[in-house]
């Protein structure tokens, strides 16, 4: 198939357009390179089956001429930065809604029906159901990015039926591997590279969430979508992540440990009971019992998938 991949220079949307290649299909992805590099998509710069379009998706234009001529559209470009809501509002209301409706009206005018989206787990906000199902409601995100996400979400159902399109969606717990360039384990990495003897924690520490490595989360995203291609549905939404959860406190310990470091731990408190920042969920576990029941599920849990990010990002995997 011809697939356009939004953000596909990031960091889960690189790592899609590696397995997109290695399956034979035609590839062009759109990145403004704002949060994405060249770099993770170098090895395909010039492969007869590649085509990369530098370009903000605010502007319409722009999104036209991506869209045109492909098939099916894995929407990834996103700003996925949570902890800027309180300061940055608009940021992300233009970078997860508005380009999401520029995305929808580029497909409606160019003919394009197949979307995949990465949503995320925070539109759940804080969920009274753990693991939380898909159908939990009603959702209150308690972050600007978890209501933004939603919002997009909204707009593609809405999309979707109107304009017999079929959408797929992913609501993405905390994804970490290769290529990762923000987050809580790039941030502790960066902090005891510049003093190895003290570690800056943000909240409590108690803060607890599941994570999922990006090699599973893009093999659940193809999976699903090609299951998703065999039924009549026009929509439908997925959790993706990994059973367990673990703290941010085990994630400091694991990163110091894999530094060879032993260093003190400097709690900030946080916000809000312990929070990293307003909005942040202090407890995240998605249920994944839908994408178990077609066939999906994850090879490593959230310990190793931390291990092994820790081990990639200080290049030694
Ligand atoms: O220096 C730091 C950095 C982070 N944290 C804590 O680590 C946890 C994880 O923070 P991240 O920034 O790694 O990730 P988020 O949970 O904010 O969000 C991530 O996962 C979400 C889905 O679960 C979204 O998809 C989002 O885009 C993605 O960044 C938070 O509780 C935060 O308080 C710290 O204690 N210290």
């Amino acid at each position: 198939m011809k697939v356009l991949v939004t953000g596909g220079a990031g960091f889960i949307g690189s790592h899609l357009v590696d397995k997109l290649m290695e399956e034979g299909h035609e590839v062009r992805v759109l990145d403004d390179l704002s949060a994405g590099d060249l770099k993770n998509i170098e090895q395909w710069l010039g492969h007869e089956r590649f085509e990369f379009i530098k370009g903000d998706m605010r502007d319409v234009e722009v999104v036209r001429e991506a869209v045109k001529g492909v098939e099916t559209v894995f929407h990834l470009a996103a700003n996925p930065e949570v902890r800027i809501g309180a300061q940055s509002p608009e940021l992300l209301y233009e970078t997860n809604v508005l380009i999401t409706y520029n995305l929808l009206e580029a497909m409606r005018n160019e003919n394009v029906r197949l979307l995949a989206f990465t949503s995320s787990s925070t539109v759940y906000g804080e969920a009274k159901k753990i693991p939380t199902p898909e159908d939990y409601g009603p959702m209150e995100p308690i972050s600007v990015y978890g209501g933004a996400k939603l919002a997009a979400e909204a707009l593609i159902s809405g999309y979707a039926h109107t304009f017999d399109m079929k959408a797929i969606v992913f609501r993405l717990a905390n994804i970490i591997g290769k290529r990762s360039n923000h987050g809580v384990i790039y941030d502790f990495i960066n902090k005891l590279k510049k003093n190895p003897k003290g570690l800056e924690i943000l909240g409590d520490g108690t803060q607890r969430k599941s994570y999922l490595h990006v090699s599973d989360t893009v093999e659940a995203m193809l999976h699903l979508f090609n299951e998703f291609l065999k039924e009549d549905k026009t929509y439908d939404v997925y959790n993706v992540g990994s059973e367990d959860w673990i703290t941010v406190k085990e994630i400091a310990e694991i990163v110091s440990r894999e530094m060879g470091l032993n260093p003190e731990f400097y709690f900030t408190g946080g916000v809000d009971g312990g929070r990293g920042w307003k909005g942040d969920v202090k407890v995240m576990l998605l249920s994944i019992e839908k994408a178990k029941a077609r066939g999906w599920k994850p090879k490593m849990n959230s310990r190793e998938a931390v291990e092994k990010t820790v081990r990639e990002l200080l290049g030694k995997e």
